[in-house]
């Protein structure tokens, strides 16, 4: 279970009202892409989720608590730059996580619990793709290559919610096609709920399961700061899509083994997926 709920969230900056009466109440194994026009509040409305921000007034609840008022490790992030740490090298980022959370002062750890946390590293730097890079630094990785390093040190704590700001949004066409395949993937095997801002629609509907738009309703230029954003548009994509599930209608497509293009041997010899 990983649900969230947004209770009449407002958000504000001195006199700058953000976000207006924002509610949605997001499924566990969603993934809603957050779509609207620059500066209307989106990524505010993802830090709030974080725990980076608090709204000025509703409730945000994970689960049905309140969220904890600073990030934790139920709550991974991904952002479109700066994810990484530059002087740590790709296993080095991955392992951090779980270096800080074991020994909180010290940040490292030591014996059996180092190797069982090294190999579930690696594990999952093979899982993105990344494998043979374990020792380079992200300076002399590429753009996608960052961003397959940033999903695997969000994922190594297993975060029961992955909030993305636009990760993908610096990449090559062609590299985003690719790592949306890994995105899809990920999403299935994990069965996070995802919640990720993008600019790009095609983006949107490729990987969600609804689209939420957030946009001011009255958008007049003397009224800008006194109007927050609040959901204009709540779209289910069609087919119903859910992490860790085969779509029905278009199998090929959308389920935990389609997005790879074949079905993956394990799952199929298991029974779990008809081949
Ligand atoms: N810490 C802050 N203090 C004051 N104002 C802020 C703060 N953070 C954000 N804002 C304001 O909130 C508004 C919304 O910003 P936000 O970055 O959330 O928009 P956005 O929809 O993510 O924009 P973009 O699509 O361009 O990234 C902006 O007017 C911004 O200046």
């Amino acid at each position: 279970m990983s649900e969230l709920v947004i209770e009449k969230v407002w958000k504000e900056y001195g006199d700058q009202i953000v976000l207006e009466d924002v509610s949605l109440t997001v499924a566990s194994r969603a993934f809603v892409a957050l779509v609207g026009p620059s500066g209307c509040g989106k990524t505010t409305f993802l830090r709030m989720l974080l725990g980076q921000e608090r709204p000025t007034r509703g409730a945000i609840l994970l689960d049905g608590e309140p969220l904890p008022l600073e990030p934790g490790s139920d709550r991974g992030v991904v952002f479109q730059r700066y994810s990484v740490f530059p002087h740590l090298t790709v296993l080095g980022n991955v392992l951090l996580g779980r270096e800080f959370s074991a020994a909180r002062y010290k940040a490292k750890l030591f014996g059996a619990a180092r190797r069982r946390a090294v190999d579930e590293a690696r594990r999952l730097i093979g899982e993105v793709g990344l494998s043979g890079a374990e020792d380079k630094y992200p300076a002399q990785l590429s753009g996608g290559m960052q961003q397959r390093l940033a999903l695997a040190q969000a994922l190594i704590m297993k975060p029961k919610v992955l909030l993305l700001d636009e990760p993908f949004g610096a990449l090559d066409p062609g590299i985003r096609a690719e790592i949306h395949t890994l995105m899809k993937r990920l999403w299935h095997e994990t069965q996070m709920t995802v919640v990720m801002v993008t600019h790009d629609m095609r983006e949107a509907f490729t990987l969600a399961t609804r689209v939420v738009a957030l946009e001011r309703r009255r958008d007049r230029p003397e009224g800008k700061e006194r109007y927050g954003a609040t959901i204009t548009k709540d779209i289910s994509i069609w087919p119903p899509r859910l992490a860790g599930t085969p779509s029905i209608f278009s199998p090929d497509r959308d389920g935990p083994v389609a997005s790879l293009g074949h079905c993956r041997d394990d799952l199929a010899s298991s029974g779990e997926i008809q081949p």
